[in-house]
C-alpha cells in the first residue's frame, strides 16, 4: 500500500467567520476594567492546546500592569501526562511568558490546582488588607475559568463545588460574587471573581478562528463541523494518522472520514444514509475529549520566532480591532447579539 502523506497546508479557509464578540462579552470586559482598582491579581486563563491563539489581546490591553498569574487549562488535552512531550511542550511555552507565573492544570489533576494555592498562599507580596485578597479569573469562553475556581476552592478551603459550568461558551454571563479560597487567621482571606468568557471583536487570521472554534471558545453553530473536522483531520493528520484508526484508514478527505465515522457509530438517517453533519460534530467531541490524539494547534517554536522578529509582529492592536468591531455593527446592525 502507498504511504499515506498527510496535507503539509490546509487549503479551505474560505468564507469563515472572523468574530464572534457578544454583547457580554462587552459587558463584562467594560465591567471588569472598572472593577481593577479593587483586584489584586488577575489569573489569565488560556487554553493548553491553543497557547497563542487563545491569548486575548483585549486582556493584554485593558487589564494593564495588575498582577498576573497565566493559568494554561485542559493540560490533560494537550498531551499525554508525564510523557516527554509534555515536558518539552512547558518548557516551550513559558519559555514564550518568560517574565510571568504560569501554571498548567487539568481539572482532573488535584495535584495542578494544589500549586496555584501554594502558590498564592506563600506569595509574599499578597496584600494583607482586612478586605482579603481579591483575584479575578479572566479569559477566553469556554476556556475552563469556572471550572478551575470550583478547584481551587475544593482544594484551598475543602467545600464543594460554587460556579456551574458547561461545555460550551457562555455559560458565565455576568462577574460572580466573590468565592473564597484560601483562609487566613488573620482573617485576610483570598477571594477570586469568576467573570463571562470574553471573544475578540475580530480574528484576522481564519485559521486562528478555525482553532478557537475547535477548542470551544465558540459556539457550535458558527461554523460549518464539516470545515472544522476538515481542518482538524489536516492537524491530526500531521500528528499522528493513526489516531482515528478505530474508524478510518489514514485520509485527507474529510468526506469519507465522516462517513466511515457514522457508519461505526450508528449516526444513520433514513435508508442507511450516513448523517455526516451529526458526525462531524461527534467527530470534534471526541477529539475533545482525548479521544483522537492529544496535541497542540498551536506551534510554541514558531510563535517564539515571530516574538523574535519585530517585523512579523502582526498581532491585530486594540485600535484596530475596535475599528472593525464598529464598521461591522454599522452595516449589521444586531452583529452582536448572541447566535443560537
Ligand atoms: N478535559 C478537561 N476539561 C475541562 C478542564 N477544565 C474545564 N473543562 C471543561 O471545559 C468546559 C468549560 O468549562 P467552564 O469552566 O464552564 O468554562 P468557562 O471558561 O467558565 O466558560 P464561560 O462560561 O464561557 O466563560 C466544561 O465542560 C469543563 O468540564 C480540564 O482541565 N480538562
Amino acid at each position: 500500500m502507498a504511504q499515506f502523506l498527510p496535507r503539509q497546508f490546509f487549503p479551505n479557509y474560505g468564507s469563515i467567520p472572523r468574530s464572534y464578540f457578544l454583547g457580554h462579552h462587552r459587558a463584562g470586559l467594560t465591567k471588569m476594567k472598572n472593577m481593577l482598582s479593587s483586584i489584586d491579581y488577575v489569573v489569565e486563563c488560556r487554553d493548553y492546546r491553543a497557547p497563542v491563539t487563545s491569548i486575548n489581546p483585549m486582556f493584554e490591553e485593558a487589564l494593564g500592569k495588575t498582577r498576573r498569574i497565566i493559568v494554561y487549562t485542559k493540560r490533560d488535552l494537550g498531551a499525554i501526562p508525564q510523557s516527554p512531550m509534555q515536558r518539552q511542550i512547558e518548557t516551550k511555552v513559558r519559555n514564550l511568558d518568560r517574565n510571568s507565573t504560569v501554571f498548567f492544570t487539568s481539572s482532573s489533576s488535584r495535584a495542578d490546582v494544589n500549586k496555584i494555592i501554594k502558590h498564592l498562599r506563600a506569595d509574599a507580596a499578597a496584600p494583607e488588607k482586612l478586605t482579603g485578597c481579591r483575584i479575578m479569573v479572566v479569559g477566553m469562553p469556554n476556556v475552563g475559568k469556572s471550572t478551575l475556581i470550583n478547584h481551587l476552592r475544593n482544594s484551598g478551603v475543602g467545600k464543594a463545588k460554587a460556579l456551574k459550568t458547561g461545555g460550551q461558551p457562555g455559560i458565565t454571563r455576568k462577574i460572580a460574587t466573590p468565592v473564597k479560597i484560601i483562609e487566613r487567621e488573620s482573617g485576610s482571606h483570598t477571594y477570586v471573581l469568576d467573570t463571562p468568557g470574553v471573544f475578540m471583536p475580530y480574528v484576522p487570521d481564519a485559521e486562528n478562528m478555525l482553532k478557537l472554534a475547535l477548542v470551544g471558545c465558540v459556539k457550535d453553530t458558527v461554523i460549518s463541523p464539516i470545515t472544522l473536522v476538515d481542518y482538524l483531520l489536516y492537524k491530526v493528520n500531521l500528528h499522528d494518522p493513526q489516531a482515528y484508526q478505530r474508524w478510518s484508514e489514514p485520509t485527507n478527505e474529510v468526506l469519507p472520514l465522516l462517513e466511515h465515522f457514522a457508519r461505526h457509530t450508528g449516526l444513520l438517517m433514513k435508508g442507511g444514509i450516513p448523517n455526516v453533519d451529526g458526525a462531524a460534530l461527534h467527530f470534534i467531541q471526541k477529539w475533545r475529549s482525548g479521544d483522537v490524539g492529544r496535541f497542540l494547534l498551536d506551534d510554541p517554536d514558531a510563535e517564539k520566532r515571530r516574538r523574535e522578529d519585530p517585523l512579523q509582529h502582526e498581532r491585530l492592536s486594540l485600535t484596530q480591532a475596535l475599528k472593525y468591531e464598529r464598521v461591522t455593527r454599522k452595516n449589521k446592525p444586531d452583529a452582536n447579539e448572541p447566535t443560537a
